[in-house]
Parts: structure tokens; sequence; C-alpha cells
């Protein structure tokens, strides 16, 4: 069936760590993070698997609703209040794992959006850190189609903005200050795209 075109993009197989030389910010970039396959593979189980909901979110003084979908999985086992989230998947756990063991360090809670076609987007924001303690750890994983990932400085308007194409199987971390420093935003495009899914995973705290 596939869809992507990224294959030149996967022929090389390589797995090579990039690290962005940007202010205030720690960004971590792996392309082929999962094989051509294993992410055909997750984009297929988690497209038609996922419980896929809207979201409603305030847009000054109104509610809207978000251009994406979304589902938002959390751990119980730890004693953290995760409401009616679902638990993680067999194949969330699966990334989980692989992505764990990429940083050496612990996930609770994923958020995966669903982008049906380029009329879906998220506009600039940064993670709310206040789940997630000081300084969080936020680890992106992307599935289908090609989507820009722009990052703007929320202080310093001489540091150029910054896009990074983030590709079918990629893996993205922001660390450190990047969520005090820098938003980031996924935009709409008038492009024909086909779905994209992207997961955060994220460390809750009480
Ligand atoms: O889709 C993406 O790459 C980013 C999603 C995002 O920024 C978020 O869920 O907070
Ligand atoms: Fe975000």
């Amino acid at each position: 069936m596939k869809l992507f075109n990224d294959t030149d993009l996967f022929a090389t197989g390589t797995r090579g760590t990039r690290e962005f030389d940007l202010p205030d910010a720690d960004i971590m970039l792996i392309d082929n993070f999962f094989s051509k396959e294993e992410s055909d593979d997750f984009y297929d189980k988690l497209l038609t698997e996922t419980q896929w909901r809207e979201y409603e979110m305030p847009m000054y003084d109104k509610i809207v609703t978000a251009p994406r979908m979304i589902s938002w999985h959390q751990d119980k086992k730890d004693g953290i209040p995760s409401g009616n989230a679902p638990e993680f998947t067999a194949d969330l756990n699966k990334i989980r794992q692989r992505v764990e063991t990429q940083i050496g360090l612990k996930f609770n809670a994923v958020l995966l959006n669903l982008y049906r076609n380029g009329n879906d987007g998220v506009s600039w924001h940064s993670d709310k850190i206040d789940k997630s303690g000081i300084n969080p750890i936020i680890a992106s994983v992307t599935f289908g189609e090609t989507r820009m990932f722009r990052l703007r400085h929320k202080f310093r308007k001489d540091v150029p903005q910054l896009e990074i194409p983030l590709y079918h199987g990629s893996f993205l971390t922001m660390a450190g200050k990047t969520n005090s420093f820098w938003e980031h935003a996924v935009p709409k495009t008038a492009k024909e795209v086909l779905p994209r899914i992207n997961l955060t995973f994220r460390r809750v705290i009480r």
C-alpha cells in the first residue's frame, strides 16, 4: 500500500543522532529510529485501533474543537490520578520501551495526536510543565505523513525560527530549558497530505 515518499531516507538505514545548536534549547533528532516495516505496522495499528476523540480547548473567550484528534494514555499503577485515561496498549508499550531504552528515562503517560489532513495542526505553544515538573523531557515519535515541526524562541527576536521535517519513524526529544524558552507548532498545510500520528511521551508527577 505504502504511502509515504520517504523510501530514499530509509534506503541508507542510518540511525544518526542529530543535536541542534540552539540557545536555551536541548533538542535531539533521530530519523529512522523505527524501521520502515515497524513504522508502517505501528501506523496502521494506531490509526485503526486507537479510540481517537475530539478535544475541546479554550481559545480566547471561547471553547473550540482542536484541529486534530487525540488519545491520552496513562499508567494506573503508580498511584497518580489518571482520571478515566486508558492504559498503554501493547503497541504503545513496545514503542515506549524503545524510547526508554534509547534515552535511559521512564515515562508514565503518552499523548497521541492524529493529524487527519492538511487542515489539522497544532498552533504555537509550549508543553504544560505543571504536571511534569520543571524542565520536563518530552519524547516525540512520528508515524505517517511528514509534517513540519516549527520552533521559535519565546523572548529573542534575533534567533531565527527553525523548521524540522518529522519523518515516518523519527524520534525527537526536547529537554532541559527547551519548554521554558521555546514554543513549537505543526502548521496546517494547503498541500494534499495523508494522516500523521505523533506520540509524545511524558512523565506525570504528583
Ligand atoms: O505533532 C507534533 O509533532 C507535536 C505535538 C505537540 O506539540 C503536543 O502534543 O504538545
Ligand atoms: Fe507540544
